[in-house]
């Protein structure tokens, strides 16, 4: 059977002992082999309770009584023959710390992961081909934004693009081993390396990717790979603001490589000759993944306990906008569909009103549905990104002329959707802000009503006071809508800076006669 280039399987962990003592209950129903319910308890403004059902669907869903060997055997094994065959083949474990993603790729005592299932396939296919084939490991962790690696004392390392655009991490060590307790004996000296920090999430939290590859060569000549990428905690900066400056810091790295993986699993779903693989390091050096013939899985893991529920719900929307675009949607993006997944926003409009958290019961309603984002589509104001190239690049007298025109072309693309990225952190972090505030001010106002209707008031004074709040309220919107239109414009233009980049590109191809093709797997 053709599997699909890209499969999302989505696991659910059974609750800790922790969770039980602490009573947090599993809010977390598997409704059938694809498909799961989250329940999210909710309090309306007159502080009715409700639950509300988030529905999602994707390839598999796993629930707390798979094991690992049931999870390799349907997701990885099948795709074990084509790593012979020339395909890199990637595996990815997704989700907030301490959902599972160490427990399904490294395993635990008695419980073999997915490193150790897929190396006993590989050494058993080795050692029944013809062929001399060689299997070589190498074992490296990005961690803030820096490559270390982990078969090599830690050491730093710098990824670079040769003359096929090829990114190599130059002096990585790979480690040529000849039977399966070797390669795992190399496994656990790399990861007795790598870094975990303390956030208030969990204490032993991995903030760093662990990228381990098995490669299979032929001499030199490379003619399979398979990866699995142990993701750092997918949780948001919004988690860290009680951490120190360096965990925030990490937090937004993280938060960047993990969006800008998002960007790059859709180009490749969507047979995208351009691949936005500058976004990050972690998309840079997995370059090859996402071009010539790769085949990828991603695994979301997600906690049930009612306590992690926005994580959860977070972890599915990330999974989900994988899966969506799996389904055949081959339409270019629009910008909503941009803004949605920058957001985090599930893209179909839904009927479901979010209720402010349960700290602030009495405040006014959140819209969490992109409305908004409609709202902010239609509001076109200049853009702020007044870099002379962005200018030059949407002049329509401008055109391409050859690789080094798209390739610089490319490189604006990246930075304006950088831009985007911190603009989008600071919208968000604004309009919680706001929303504390008008909170406050409903306090205040309702005071006020309370007083005016007491016998003896004084109507001036209600009337100043009111002035005031309605003034501080117009002060707050005028501020958010802002930044809500700087953001906005930066997103239409990059929604025109790419249909332009891939016009000249077709042009700049057609030119050439030439198709991108990757030599290494081809030519096996
Ligand atoms: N499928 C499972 N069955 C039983 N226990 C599990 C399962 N998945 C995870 N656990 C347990 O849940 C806890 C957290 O899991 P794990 O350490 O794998 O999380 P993680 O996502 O790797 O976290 P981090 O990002 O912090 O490394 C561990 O105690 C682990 O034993």
């Amino acid at each position: 059977m053709d599997r699909p280039k890209i499969q999302v399987i989505v696991r659910k962990r059974p609750l800790t002992a922790s969770e039980i003592k602490k009573k947090e209950t599993d809010i977390v129903d598997i409704t059938s082999r694809e498909s799961l319910i989250v329940r999210e308890d909710k309090q309306k403004v007159d502080l009715t309770k409700f639950t509300e059902g988030h529905n999602f669907l994707y390839d598999q869903v796993y629930d707390e009584t798979a094991t690992n060997q049931e999870i390799y055997q349907f997701c990885i094994q099948p795709l074990i023959s084509a790593a012979f065959e020339g395909s890199h083949i990637t595996c990815f474990a997704y989700g907030q710390t301490g959902s599972g993603k160490t427990y399904t790729m490294l395993g635990e005592s008695r419980v073999p992961g997915l490193y150790l299932l897929a190396s006993q396939d590989v050494f058993e296919r080795v050692s029944a081909n013809s062929h001399k084939l060689k299997i070589l490991i190498s074992f490296y962790e990005i961690y803030c934004a820096k490559i270390h690696d982990l078969l090599n004392e830690r050491q730093q390392l710098v990824a670079r693009e040769d003359a096929n655009q090829k990114v190599n991490i130059v002096g990585l060590m790979e480690t040529e081993v000849s039977t399966v307790e070797d390669l795992m004996r190399i496994i656990g000296f790399g990861l007795s390396n790598r870094v975990v920090g303390v956030t208030g999430a969990n204490d032993e939290s991995s903030r760093s990717h662990a990228v381990l590859n098995i490669s299979l060569k032929l001499g030199r000549k490379l003619v399979g790979k398979v990866s699995f990428i142990d993701l750092a905690g997918s949780e948001r900066g919004a988690d860290t603001v009680d951490n120190s400056k360096q965990t925030r810091i990490d937090g937004a790295e993280i938060n960047k490589s993990l969006l800008a993986l998002k960007e790059c699993i859709r180009a490749l779903d969507q047979d995208k000759k351009h691949t936005p693989f500058r976004g990050s390091i972690l998309t840079q050096v997995l370059k090859d993944s996402f071009t010539g013939k790769s085949k990828t899985v991603m695994i979301a893991n997600i906690s049930p306990s009612s306590g992690d529920v926005e994580h959860t719900l977070n972890t599915l929307r990330y999974a989900d906008r994988v899966k969506e675009l799996k389904k055949g949607n081959k339409s270019p993006r629009g910008v909503q569909d941009i803004l949605a997944d920058s957001l985090l926003l599930p893209r179909k409009p839904s009927t479901v009103t979010k209720v402010q958290e349960k700290k602030k019961p009495q405040t006014a309603k959140v819209n969490s549905q992109p409305t908004g984002a409609n709202r902010l589509l239609a509001t076109r104001s200049r853009s702020s990104t007044t870099e002379d190239s962005l200018g030059k690049y949407l002049n329509p007298n401008w055109r391409a002329m050859n690789e080094q025109d798209l390739q610089e072309m490319s490189e604006t693309h990246e930075k304006l959707i950088a831009k985007i990225l911190n603009e989008e952190e600071e919208l968000i972090t604004s309009h919680k802000q706001h929303i504390d505030t008008i909170v406050d001010i409903v306090k205040e106002e309702m005071i006020l009503l309370n007083n005016v209707d007491k016998p003896g008031s004084d109507v001036e004074d209600y009337v100043g006071s009111l002035n005031r709040i309605l003034e501080r309220k117009i002060e707050g919107i005028r501020e958010l809508q802002a930044k809500l239109n700087t953001f906005s414009s930066d997103i239409n233009t990059e929604g025109l800076l790419s249909r332009r980049f891939y016009q000249f590109q077709n042009e700049v191809l057609d030119l050439q006669g030439t198709e991108e093709n990757d030599g290494a797997f081809n030519d096996y």
